[in-house]
């Protein structure tokens, strides 16, 4: 697929990409911060957190009521929002707005991501691993639901080629037409790169010893982390939301 920077309404895919790009900081930041603490298995125990009018885990509890805006994980009990909208989802068609990956992404993320960047163990730190959890959902989140917004800025740039595919729910072809190979290479070695710079231990004078090759969250498993989960739900979201892009 071409990555022409075309304009549309103001925006471009130069313009959606950088946003993903400084997005990388926050993701990367917020591993770094729940790599502090050990697994933590409990956290996740709804028999350890039992209290009597609630159910579920300590995440799934704190889930419920420290809501991202975005995307909701539990948008059945959304509080009222206390912010003017946000003027992103007015970009988006109607009918791919809803695109909501998030019973996907919490269950990849305590799965799959979680085991690779914490250590084993157990510092009875509970409360505060869960809320980093929910920083590290929440940033998750908000890139791989950007995917809308990245299929909008293709749609109506090759709309063309993106209609017989839609209209032939052709999700392969979707998927190869808003598929760029480099970018997603570059995306793989920039995350590793700012894992490394953001995960150093940054020492003064010349006292260089015993740094190297030591960082907060391993530069390859953040990688891994983008090319194996990340990348692919982010092309996810895009190809649902192009199926609704006609309706
Ligand atoms: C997000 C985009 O679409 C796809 C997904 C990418 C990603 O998740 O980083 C990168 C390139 C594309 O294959 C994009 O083109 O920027």
């Amino acid at each position: 697929a071409k990555a022409k920077a075309k304009v549309t309404g103001g925006l471009t895919l130069e313009s959606v990409r950088d946003s993903l790009i400084r997005q990388e900081d926050t993701i990367v930041f917020s591993l770094i911060e729940r790599a502090r603490f050990p697994a933590n298995a409990l956290a996740y125990d709804p028999s350890y957190f039992s209290d009597p009018g609630s159910c579920g885990s300590l995440v799934d509890f704190a889930g419920r009521y420290e809501n991202p805006e975005e995307s909701p994980f539990f948008p059945d009990n959304l509080p009222p929002s206390q912010v003017p909208p946000h003027k992103f989802p007015r970009l988006l068609h109607p009918a791919g707005r809803s695109v909501n990956l998030n019973k996907i992404i919490w269950d990849v993320y305590f799965n799959k991501l979680l085991p690779l960047f914490v250590a084993p163990g157990d510092d009875g730190n509970y409360a505060s691993t869960a809320a980093h959890d929910l920083e590290c959902l929440q940033a998750l989140s908000r890139r791989i639901h950007y995917g809308k917004l990245v299929a909008e800025v293709k749609f109506r740039g090759e709309r063309k080629d993106y209609e017989p595919a839609i209209r032939a729910r052709d999700k392969k072809t979707l998927m190869d037409l808003l598929t760029d190979q480099k970018v997603e290479e570059a995306v793989k070695r920039r995350v590793a790169k700012k894992a490394m710079t953001f995960g150093q231990e940054v020492k003064l004078g010349n006292d260089t010893v015993g740094s190297k090759g030591k960082y907060k969250v391993d530069p390859d498993i953040v990688s891994r982390l983008y090319g194996e989960w990340v990348i692919p739900l982010t092309k996810d979201v895009e190809v649902e939301y192009l199926l609704r892009r006609l309706d």
